[in-house]
């Protein structure tokens, strides 16, 4: 029952991305970039792991890029099975292809990187909550990926996405800090654990 309800979350969340027009979103994108940016969860860290933004999602290949340029190092996923994906280090949007469902993905050639290196996930999402819940593409992807470490995690939501409570089940994991155009929540501080 709850998958039918995120179901219906995530339709709804979807067609409100496909609407937005690309200047708006350009918008959303810098500012959300800007906000990030301000973390110290962000400044400190040396390895970041963020997804390949496309089409609606936030268009966060131009973070990437401004983040490798700042010295930072970038992995991004890759899908190896069912709900899998590992964290692959790159150095250049160029090692890049498209994949499954258009993703860009580093191919077979780069070893996947040892978790305990990562200091902050930058977590994807369709629709999300101020609480730190999230709904993706249902692959559940990042449910089990978080949940092998401890990870720092930020989630950018554009805040019309943002609904008032998304829902639950036991296997959510719960985002540290969720970032919109004008606001830095932090979700772990609302008595929150996971
Ligand atoms: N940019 C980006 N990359 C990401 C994610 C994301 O949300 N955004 N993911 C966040 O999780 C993971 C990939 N998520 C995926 C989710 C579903 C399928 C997929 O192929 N699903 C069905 C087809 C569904 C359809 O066509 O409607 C399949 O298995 O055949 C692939 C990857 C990792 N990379
Ligand atoms: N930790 C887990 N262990 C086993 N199954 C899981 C786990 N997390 C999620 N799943 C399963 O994966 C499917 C999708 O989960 P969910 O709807 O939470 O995905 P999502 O958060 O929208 O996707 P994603 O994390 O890929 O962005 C569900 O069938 C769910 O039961």
């Amino acid at each position: 029952m709850k998958q039918a309800q995120k179901s219906r979350y995530r339709e709804a969340g979807l067609a409100k991305m496909n609407h937005l027009t690309p200047s708006l979103r350009q918008k959303s994108d810098d500012a959300l970039l800007k906000q990030v940016e301000k973390l110290t969860s962000f400044q400190s860290a040396s390895v970041i792991f963020i997804y390949v933004g496309q089409n609606f999602e936030i268009n966060t290949r131009v973070w990437i890029d401004r983040w490798l340029m700042a010295g930072k190092r970038i992995a991004v996923p890759r899908v190896v099975g069912n709900g899998v994906m590992d964290a692959v280090e790159i150095t250049s949007l160029k090692q890049l292809s498209v994949k499954k469902m258009g993703i860009l993905e580093p191919d077979e050639t780069h070893d996947a990187l040892f978790l305990k290196e990562i200091d902050l996930v930058i977590v994807p999402n369709v629709v999300a909550d101020r609480y730190g819940y999230r709904i993706g593409f249902g692959g559940g992807y990042y449910d089990r990926f978080l949940k092998k470490e401890m990870f720092k995690t930020v989630m950018p939501v554009r805040k019309s996405l943002l609904v008032e409570q998304v829902p639950r089940e036991k296997h959510d994991i719960i985002i540290d800090t969720v970032v919109t155009e004008d606001e830095i929540i932090l979700c772990k501080e609302n008595g929150f654990e996971r």
